[in-house]
């Protein structure tokens, strides 16, 4: 898996506040209200714990202040343990703490120590972005592309076909995409269909995945995925809205996920 730098991490809340108006005008939402709406939660001043890992590739420079900034930005009481791993573990359970927030080089989870529920980071990214791409007001229809069906691209494809749309998806992986035809019932994208999308899910680790040919002139193309789906060249066409950052809307739907 892909691991973030802190240069992915610098400016983050800058990154949120362009993101969460492209959002807002393309959707006609932001994203604590779509949040929201998916989990049903709400924030309740809850009391995080981030606790550093040092497994593997080690600590992320501002991977954990990063976590910190978005705790707070939510309305949340957050904190870095004083220690990682297991000593930070136990100061943050001692402390009362009301949710964790952990990674490795593998996993990123919250844990909500009073209601038991845990949320995966790759799923909630998965399920927020794609719900974020099917919201889309100029759409004209349910069809949806997904691009990318590795273990945040498939939780996307599954969210969308849970909520009915349309979904035609793409991944050179063949294996993945044998499984999500037959389990997800997903249509094979074919350039050869010339098919345009005006709302477009992307989750790969490569640049500029998305074509002309694949997207309709105004259009919503909403990606985790690092570094940038769409090329510069068609970046400066003023008709596509692109929502893309590196944490803090796949983090956010954790929280609301186990709140
Ligand atoms: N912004 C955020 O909050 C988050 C971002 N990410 C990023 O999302 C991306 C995907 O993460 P994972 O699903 O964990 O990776 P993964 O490795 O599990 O899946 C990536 C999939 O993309 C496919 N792929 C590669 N090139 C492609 C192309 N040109 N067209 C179609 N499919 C292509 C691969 O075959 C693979 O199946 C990574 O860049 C990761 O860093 C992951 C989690 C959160
Ligand atoms: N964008 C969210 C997905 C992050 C994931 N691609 C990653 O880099 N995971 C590694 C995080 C390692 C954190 C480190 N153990 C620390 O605690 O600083």
């Amino acid at each position: 898996m892909a691991l973030l730098t802190p240069e992915d991490l610098e400016d983050l809340l800058n990154k949120l506040r362009q993101s969460n108006e492209t959002i807002k005008a393309s959707t006609g939402k932001g994203i604590t209200e779509i949040c929201e709406e998916v989990y049903g939660t709400r924030p309740a001043s809850q009391k995080v714990a981030i606790v550093p890992i040092t497994a593997g590739n080690g600590i992320i420079g501002n991977f954990s202040s990063s976590l910190l900034a978005i705790t707070e930005y939510f309305g949340l009481e957050g904190y870095i343990t004083d220690h990682p791993d297991i000593t930070g573990y136990h100061q943050a359970v001692s402390d009362g703490a009301d949710i964790l927030l952990m990674a490795d080089d593998h996993m990123f989870i919250a844990h909500n120590l009073k209601n038991g529920k845990i949320a995966a980071n790759h799923i909630c990214t998965g399920v927020i972005y794609s719900e974020i791409a099917s919201r889309f007001i100029h759409a004209g229809s349910k069809d949806v592309m997904v691009i990318g069906l590795g273990r945040v691209g498939y939780a996307g494809a599954e969210h969308l076909v849970k909520k009915g749309f349309n979904v035609y998806a793409y991944d050179p992986n063949t294996e993945f995409m044998e499984k999500a035809i037959e389990e997800l019932g997903v249509n094979a994208y074919d350039s050869a269909d010339h098919k345009k999308f005006s709302m477009v899910f992307e989750a790969t680790p490569n640049a500029n995945t998305i074509s002309e040919g694949m997207i309709t002139d105004r259009c919503l193309i909403s990606t985790p995925g690092i570094p940038c789906a769409l090329p510069a060249e068609l970046a400066e066409n003023g008709d596509i809205d692109l929502v893309m950052e590196p944490l803090v809307i796949g983090a956010a739907a954790m929280l609301y996920s186990v709140f």
